[in-house]
């Protein structure tokens, strides 16, 4: 009897324990889990910021990035979000109102100031970069280039952003940053992928930036650059032709075909029926072209089309120096350029200019492209108007000359054959953000990417809390069976109700 009471004292025992070892197990995962996620969980949406506005010789853009805060300094992916064209022509267009050339940032600046959260302003970087057209003028006249500095220092500081100064880049860094911009878009510096060169079109200048595997960069160290990015070496060929850019070799060409200071200039480049008269002044004007002064001293000229692209194509020729080379190789000029080695990425004006020609697909045989831009420069002018009422007539006017001159210096210039053409890509966008040095220079100097690979966790976070979480069940379970093992052990009990 007293056996038989001391069992229906334990007996009630046996389930509530399994309760409570079931409600802490559950409790313990739950636990587990939760501190997991907490702890792993990527922080919610937030994002910081950067500004960089690129000064080009033909207009001024203001472009905005965004990454994951907490991929600063990481793998991270840093995106454009925006970019805003500023109205009216390049900062070193007003080295005679300096003051207007910061007045004429602050639409887009304001537009900046909205998109950016307010509370993001204070930290959010803000760069100025200047390219060919600020070197001509600073080469020209450097007190007037300070002056527009000055002024455009002035009206950025205005606004809540941390300014991080105004300067000129140098050609090495403009053709560097595109380059580290095409391949850190198109995931290749973090995956250690072989590289894609970048070509750039400005309107003042012009770069070339590749790796060629058997250049080590002895040759012509003011072409060398070196990086260490995510653990990789790259030795980077890259050269600026400043007066290369398609504004300035248009005046080059015309410039030349006008030395003798005729009256009329035929020029091969523009089409049949277009003629204007045009100041001898805009000719000679500015470093790239002042030695071709003509001796007669006409003040106009009458601009006539011609429409020949063969012409053309000789006429641009002329501006390229090919008779002297003191290295292996050169472009031209006497610039040196090993082995061209692709792929390339192509932007700026060559998208332009090559989009709206609609050649931009280079798997179409060069001699096909060829004869698809004579037909075009050999169509007359007023045919050429109506056909594209809407494009502005300044820009529709030179893309016969433009695109003449674009595949001059692809082939004769940085020696790209009928084979390699089609090694090159016209692109104006990777993904979100457009091609171009901008990206790649705010990369730089904000140190997001490193020279090391950062190591990665070898899952990723979902994957992380999944298997954290099967195996707090299957303890859990193993738990609950290892009780259930001990069932032998625990005193008897019946389960009939007892009579007493
Ligand atoms: N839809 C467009 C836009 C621009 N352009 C021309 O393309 C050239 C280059 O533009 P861009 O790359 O913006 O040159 P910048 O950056 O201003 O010049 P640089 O890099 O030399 O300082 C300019 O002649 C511009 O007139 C064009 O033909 N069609
Ligand atoms: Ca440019």
């Amino acid at each position: 009897m007293s056996a038989q009471r001391e069992m229906k004292e334990k007996n009630p025992w046996q389930t509530p324990v399994m309760i409570i070892i079931t409600v802490i197990g559950v409790i313990a995962i739950v636990a587990l889990v939760t501190v997991a996620v907490l702890q792993n969980r990527p922080l919610l949406q937030k994002y910081k910021y950067g500004i960089v506005l690129d000064a080009g010789s033909s207009h001024t853009a203001l472009y905005i990035y965004e990454w994951p805060a907490e991929k600063d300094n990481n793998t991270g992916r840093v995106e454009q979000t925006h970019s805003c064209k500023v109205k009216g022509p390049g900062i070193s267009s007003y080295a005679s109102a300096p003051l207007e050339a910061g007045e004429s940032l602050r639409a887009c600046m304001q537009e900046a100031e909205k998109l950016v959260p307010g509370k993001r302003h204070h930290e959010t970087p803000l760069y100025l970069g200047a390219t060919a057209g600020m070197r001509l003028l600073n080469i020209e006249n450097s007190s007037a280039s300070d002056k527009v500095f000055q002024a455009v220092g002035d009206a950025l500081q205005k606004f809540p952003f941390s300014y991080q100064g105004a300067r000129i880049l140098s050609g090495q860094e403009e053709g560097a940053f595109g380059w580290v911009t095409v391949n850190y878009l198109d995931d290749r510096l973090k995956q250690g992928l072989e590289t894609t060169g970048a070509l750039d079109l400005g309107g003042a200048s012009t770069q070339i930036s590749f790796v060629s595997n058997n250049y080590d960069g002895s040759e012509s160290p003011r072409n060398s650059v070196t990086f260490r990015l995510y653990g990789n070496d790259y030795n980077l060929y890259t050269h600026s032709f400043l007066c290369y850019g398609k504004d300035q070799a248009l005046k080059m060409t015309l410039a030349q075909m006008a030395k003798e200071g005729p009256a009329t200039v035929f020029d091969p480049c523009f089409h049949p029926g277009y003629t204007a008269t045009k100041n001898y002044s805009i000719l000679y004007d500015g470093p790239c072209v002042s030695d071709r002064k003509p001796q007669a001293a006409l003040a106009t000229f009458t601009h006539t089309g011609k429409g020949n692209f063969l012409q053309c194509q000789e006429a641009v020729k002329s501006v390229f120096n090919f008779t002297y080379c003191k290295y292996s190789r050169c472009s031209f000029n006497g610039v040196f350029q090993p082995l061209l080695q692709g792929p390339f990425g192509a932007f700026s004006a060559y998208y332009f200019v090559m989009n709206f020609l609609n050649l931009t697909d280079t798997s179409i045989p060069l001699e096909t492209v060829k004869d698809s831009l004579k037909r075009y420069c050999a169509t007359p002018w007023n045919q050429i108007m109506l056909l594209h009422p809407d494009v502005k007539l300044k820009y529709l006017a030179e893309y016969c000359f433009s695109g003449t001159y674009i595949l001059t210096l692809l082939t004769e210039g940085y020696n790209f054959t009928s084979k390699s053409y089609s090694d090159i890509k016209f692109i104006k966008k990777i993904k979100s953000s457009d091609a171009g040095w901008t990206l790649g220079y705010m990369l730089n100097l904000t140190n997001m990417i490193p020279a090391e690979n950062p190591d990665s966790p070898p899952l990723p976070h979902v994957g992380y809390v999944s298997i954290l979480s099967v195996i707090a069940v299957l303890l859990f379970i193993l738990f609950i069976l290892f009780i259930l093992s001990l069932r032998p052990l625990w005193p008897r009990c019946s389960k009939q109700p007892q009579i007493v």
